[in-house]
């Protein structure tokens, strides 16, 4: 039965009716932070059940899903006709815990595009698996997306990286995974995707150049760099010796999620982009009043919400393009 009502991941045709028709209620069992364990408790079936909910629910059919970061959850408000979901309400979905989270999954309409978007994200430092954490974008998956945009608030490392600027990821460091914590630890289900999935092409070459091609558009090629990105277990911000070794082995930006998210995304086969925003440039000096706090991080993206808007905007224009010219 999953397999008929599911659009997107057997043949990415979406089919209305066979949705609609399903409306029998699964009773929710909302997973908190300290009841996570390091199992992977969402089985292929839990995430087409989490899928069918959110379906049977909206008109929506996104190809493009969007994880907004720390502070950037505006970009979901800018969704029209768009059908809410508090994390709380979707059957065996955690809930968000970090201020900047609003914890939503909104499906509507950007610019006229069919979207669905995490409008606050989870994390390793809240008590959830890495698999917890990166669940939705499965969710994503099932629900019909071809893309993902992965979008993060991030400490910048690169000394010329300055507060407000983008960066474009082209690569990241999985420095968790380094200690065998991965999304996708524990038995594979070849279903969702291969044992040893490959992450030299994570950042998909294509909307890399897209991005970098409207921020020249927008006139903001100064203020746009393309870097490495490193997801940190947090929540504590870095020492001074950890910034100056992370830069040492070329990282650009810093921060606590995404990761596992673009690792999860890759297995699926979902095409990503992902950027930072760079809230606060990280402190690699000992001399100095100064200290990393989530404060900062929020109040630049809520500074910068209308250069961001515009931004994804065109990318989810572009990305869309791409998405009908490949099935032409
Ligand atoms: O990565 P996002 O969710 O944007 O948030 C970043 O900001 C928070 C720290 O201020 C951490 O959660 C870090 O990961
Ligand atoms: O400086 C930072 N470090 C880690 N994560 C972050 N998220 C935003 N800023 C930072």
């Amino acid at each position: 039965m999953p397999e008929e009502i599911i659009p997107g991941y057997f043949n990415g045709n979406v089919v209305n009716s066979k949705v609609a028709g399903n409306s029998s209620p699964i009773p929710p069992r909302t997973p908190s932070p300290t009841t996570s364990t390091s199992l992977d408790i969402y089985t292929y079936e839990t995430i087409i059940e989490i899928a069918n909910f959110l379906l049977q629910r909206t008109s929506i059919r996104p190809k493009i899903g969007i994880i907004c970061g720390s502070g950037l959850g505006h970009l979901a408000e800018n969704l029209t006709e768009a059908d809410s979901f508090p994390y709380e309400e979707i059957p065996n979905f955690p809930v968000s815990t970090v201020a900047g989270h609003a914890g939503r999954m909104v499906f509507g309409y950007l610019n006229g595009i069919e979207v669905m978007c995490m409008q606050g994200r989870f994390h390793y430092y809240e008590g959830y698996a890495l698999s917890t954490c990166s669940m939705p974008v499965r969710v994503m998956k099932f629900c019909g997306c071809t893309h993902l945009i992965a979008t993060n608030a991030a400490g910048g490392l690169n000394s010329s990286y300055n507060v407000g600027d983008i960066m474009i990821v082209k690569d990241h460091i999985n420095i968790m995974g380094f200690a065998g914590n991965s999304p996708l630890q524990g038995p594979n289900d070849h279903r969702f995707g291969p044992r040893f999935p490959p992450m030299n092409k994570a950042y998909d070459p294509e909307l890399i150049e897209i991005a970098q091609n409207i921020s020249k558009e927008m006139g903001m090629e100064n203020d746009t760099h393309t870097g490495v990105y490193i997801c940190l277990g947090g929540p504590s911000y870095e020492t001074v010796a950890e910034l100056k070794m992370w830069s040492i082995l070329g990282v650009d930006a810093v921060g606590m999620s995404t990761v596992h998210e673009v690792i999860t995304a890759r297995h699926c086969d979902l095409k990503v982009f992902a950027f930072s925003l760079i809230t606060n440039k990280c402190i690699t000096e000992y001399e100095t009043e100064e200290e990393a706090n989530h404060e900062e991080v929020i109040t630049t993206g809520s500074k910068r919400q209308n250069v961001l808007t515009n931004f994804v905007t065109r990318m989810v224009e572009n990305i869309n393009s791409l998405i009908i010219n490949d099935s032409m």
